[in-house]
């Protein structure tokens, strides 16, 4: 059966231009916690990314949204600068990756964005952020103009695609955007463009909203007098979208991401949308200002306590069966192979977060079991 961008399975990993590298069979997990977006035409963010460049896992030069209309060019020629001289940028070795967010496939800059910063850039930039994706046929789009410019770049490793989530249309098809291409890397939420485009009816760059509630039923007492106290309670306004991006992410072996949180004053509202997305699969989250580089690093990944446990867990079941199955209590609470999955999850992520973060590396490594 075709897939949705109009490939057989036989031709799914096959180049899709004469020379262009071959696509990866599996997307890497490379830590991504922030991706720290800066405007590369606005000279004193520029001036700070190679200071950030050991502090973040993502850097990337936005052209898109935020950017004014008549700094466009100057953004992507600052953005060629900027990859071209800062060390530890973008490839495969890079202390940081280098992603960019090109303009709108509707727009008059996104042609001009593609075929400079490919050619230019090519080898440095690490994955290509495409906003307001509809469908699989964007993907498919980008994907061959890439493979075109890689093979006449004459890359040797394949750019990767990421989708922002931020149209209905997109929230419709999130499962063919996922699975259109194997450059596809991940998909962010873009809750600022989807409220607009779904007319939600908030003013905000992701989070909450306070009027967004449901409120305790009335109480009565024994004699009937009705209680005055009905507590209300703020629910997530992105909840159904996050979890629909994280499975067709999980579905296609590709990465789900939170996108912006736009009150960069509230930090600890900024901490709890991140810390849901991440309790609920995205591996990170953006960064809209350098204050919540340390906030998504932190959130995104696990804590001591939650390696601990899982350290505990995947102990505790090897010890009894020597394989890993079965079921165990621990704490009171029964562990088995279910359980055990999930803790593989975040020993897995602390193993690769260990590998480029080497504060993380004496933390986890310093962590005590005290069962055996
Ligand atoms: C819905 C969406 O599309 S979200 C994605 C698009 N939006 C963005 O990318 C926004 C990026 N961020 C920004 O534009 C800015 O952070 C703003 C406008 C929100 C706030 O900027 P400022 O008012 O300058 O913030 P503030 O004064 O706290 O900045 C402190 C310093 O950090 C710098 N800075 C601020 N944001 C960034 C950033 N994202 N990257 C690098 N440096 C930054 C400022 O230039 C300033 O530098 P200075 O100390 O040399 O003067
Ligand atoms: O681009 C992001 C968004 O929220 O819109
Ligand atoms: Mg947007």
């Amino acid at each position: 059966m075709p897939s949705p961008a109009g490939r057989s399975a036989k031709d799914f990993f096959r180049p899709l231009a004469v020379g262009a590298p071959e696509p990866l069979r599996e997307i890497p997990a490379r830590p991504s916690r922030a991706i720290h977006f800066f405007d590369p035409s606005n000279p004193k963010m520029a001036a700070k990314v190679p200071q950030l460049t050991g502090t973040v896992d993502v850097l990337l030069g936005n052209l898109e949204d935020a950017v004014r209309a008549d700094n466009k060019v100057a953004a992507r020629e600052s953005l060629v600068q900027i990859a071209s001289s800062t060390s530890g940028l973008g490839g495969p070795d890079g202390s940081a990756q280098l992603w960019t967010r090109i303009n709108s496939l509707d727009s008059p800059w996104v042609l001009d964005d593609l075929t400079r910063l490919i050619p230019a850039i090519g080898d440095k930039l690490d994955v290509v952020m495409v906003p307001k994706v509809q469908g699989a046929e964007d993907i498919a789009y980008v994907d061959r103009l890439l493979a075109q410019l890689e093979a006449k770049a004459g890359l040797d490793r394949p750019i990767l695609v990421h989708a922002i989530l931020e149209t209905a249309r997109g929230v419709a098809n999130v499962e063919e955007i996922c699975g259109a291409s194997p450059r596809m890397q991940g998909l962010s939420l873009g809750p600022a463009d989807l409220a607009a485009d779904r007319r939600m009816k908030t003013t905000r760059v992701g989070g909450g909203h306070p009027g967004y509630l449901v409120r305790q039923d009335p109480t009565t007492t024994s004699d009937g007098v009705l209680g005055q106290e009905r507590p209300t309670y703020q629910q997530d306004l992105w909840h159904y979208t996050i979890a629909r991006m994280v499975d067709a992410c999980a579905m296609h072996g590709i990465y789900p991401y939170y996108g912006p949180f736009g009150d960069i004053s509230d930090p600890l509202a900024c901490e709890d949308q991140f810390r849901n997305a991440f309790l609920l699969g995205c591996v990170g989250a953006w960064s809209l200002h350098p204050s919540q580089i340390e906030i998504a690093n932190r959130v995104f990944s696990p804590s001591v306590e939650d390696i601990r446990h899982a350290r505990r867990v995947v102990a505790a079941l090897n010890r009894q069966g020597g394989d890993g199955t079965g079921a165990v209590m621990l704490d009171g609470k029964m562990e088995d192979d279910a359980s055990l999955k999930q803790c593989l999850v975040l020993v897995e992520l602390a193993e690769q977060l260990a590998a480029v973060d080497p504060k993380l590396k004496e933390i986890y490594d310093a962590i005590e079991l005290t069962d055996e």
